[in-house]
């Protein structure tokens, strides 16, 4: 059974701002995408790893890949992640039977849970971790509040999200005019039931500045190495 990773590197970071995109930022001596590629690596489960980045980061892709023995091809990513994933698929057809799609963006992976993944995608084709909601959710329309949703059914999705190579090349081929914001709901329209591991928020996506502060924090914390 093999087992490769679509980073999904490609983003321009237009909420976080600046010149740079938010995975190339150094947080406390790395960048943002190398502490999820140092899972990867670690993992005995990973196969390979497949690394999408912008037009102009070329540079970097390579260096990455210089640098990391499971990154085992690079290209540019798409107009929007969606697309970028796309592209990881095509390039991983007929290489691997279980992918694992992750965000750039999200450093504090840890090996546990992306093993944890990968060993639940066996029996439920589709699993991806998740926070309960711990806040009251309403659905708001122009500022207004239509309803409350009930809180103990509202899951937060996070990456990486692990499939079944096939299941999810099909959900993108039969979806393709679609632009869904995770890759899950694409086989959730094929009629499948993803299942959710329940996880830490540290493995919170780096979206603003904000976001970035509380990163170097639970580096400077030592949360992590
Ligand atoms: N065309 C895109 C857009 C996003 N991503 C990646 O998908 C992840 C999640 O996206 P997001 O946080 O939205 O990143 P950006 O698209 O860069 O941010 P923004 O929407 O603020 O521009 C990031 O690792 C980002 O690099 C990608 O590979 N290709
Ligand atoms: C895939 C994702 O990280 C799951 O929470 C999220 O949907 C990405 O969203 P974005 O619009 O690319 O920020």
């Amino acid at each position: 059974m093999k087992t490769c990773a679509i980073l999904c590197a490609a983003g321009k970071g237009t909420r976080f701002g600046g010149d740079t995109p938010k995975q190339f930022l150094f947080l406390k001596g790395k960048m943002i995408i190398e502490y999820s590629l140092e899972v990867f690596e670690k993992s005995h489960f990973i196969d390979g790893v497949v690394l999408l980045v912008p037009q102009g980061f070329e540079d970097i892709a390579k260096s990455l890949k210089n640098k990391f023995s499971k990154v085992i091809s690079w290209d540019y990513g798409g107009k929007e992640r969606a697309d970028t994933v796309k592209r990881g698929l095509e390039i991983l057809k007929g290489e691997c039977d279980i992918v694992a799609i992750h965000d750039a963006a999200r450093p504090f992976i840890t090996l546990e849970l992306l093993e944890k993944l990968i060993a639940e995608v066996e029996t439920h084709f589709a699993v991806a971790p998740g926070i309960l909601a711990k806040d009251t959710v309403k659905f708001v329309v122009d500022g207004h509040i239509q309803n409350t949703l009930p809180r103990s059914n509202i899951c937060l999705i996070q990456t990486p999200q692990v499939f079944k190579f096939d299941l999810i090349y099909r959900g993108y081929e039969m979806f393709k005019n679609e632009l869904f914001t995770d890759d899950l709901q694409y086989v959730e329209r094929l009629g499948i039931k993803p299942k959710i591991i329940e996880n830490s928020s540290i493995n919170f996506k780096i979206t603003t500045k904000e976001d970035l502060l509380i990163a170097e924090a639970i580096v400077e914390k030592g949360y992590w190495q």
